[in-house]
């Protein structure tokens, strides 16, 4: 059973995600969270196959590219997101996303939000090959199935662009 820790990479309260087990040991009881999977209660009723494991290989980061100098880039750069003034509050078509795959300018949809994910490319764990992937695109699929406990909203706040129109008024 695979466990994650709570911190700053990760989302500690994301009930999708995490399955929680009471165990006990002698007197003690303790909660077991299960990241391994979104649907373990299913899984375990026997429903749904268990998901196939995805290849999760760490890239060694460049030194000056750790999750930590990331977190300081943060808080010192004026405009990682590259609004040059402009809100980001603004409502953002598909196509202006399909338009932004330059260096400097990498947006991706992300649960809905929009990020310019160019500042962030040599500092993803999972490499620069990777994350390549979700530019221009909506990525949200590709970045629940390599790891859907990232705290996505707190790693690229400073990255937002805006947010994803609805097309057909639909949610
Ligand atoms: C779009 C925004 C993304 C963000 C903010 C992000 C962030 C992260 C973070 C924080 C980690 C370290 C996770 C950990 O230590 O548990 C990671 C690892 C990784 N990511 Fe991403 N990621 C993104 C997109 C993607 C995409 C689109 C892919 C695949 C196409 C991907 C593939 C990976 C892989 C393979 C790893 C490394 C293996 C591992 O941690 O075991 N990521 N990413």
């Amino acid at each position: 059973m695979k466990t994650k820790p709570t911190g700053f990479l990760w989302n500690s309260n994301n009930k999708e995600v995490a399955a929680k087990k009471e165990e006990r040991a002698g007197s003690l009881a303790f909660n077991v969270i299960d990241a391994s999977s979104s649907s373990s209660d299913a899984k375990s009723s026997g429903k749904v196959p268990a998901r196939k494991p995805v290849s999760r290989t760490k890239v060694p980061f460049e030194k000056g590219y750790s999750q930590v100098d990331w977190l300081r880039l943060t808080q010192t750069h004026p405009d990682l997101a590259g609004l040059k003034g402009q809100s980001n509050k603004r409502l953002i078509t598909m196509d202006e996303v399909k338009q932004n795959q330059k260096e400097g300018s990498m947006w991706t949809v992300l649960k809905g939000r929009v990020y310019n994910l160019s500042p962030y490319m040599k500092f993803h764990p999972g490499g620069v090959d990777k994350l390549m992937k979700a530019v221009g695109k909506d990525s949200t699929s590709l970045f629940n199935k390599y790891h859907a406990w990232v705290n996505d909203e707190f790693l690229l706040a400073k990255c937002l662009v805006g947010t994803l129109e609805k097309v057909g008024g639909r949610p």
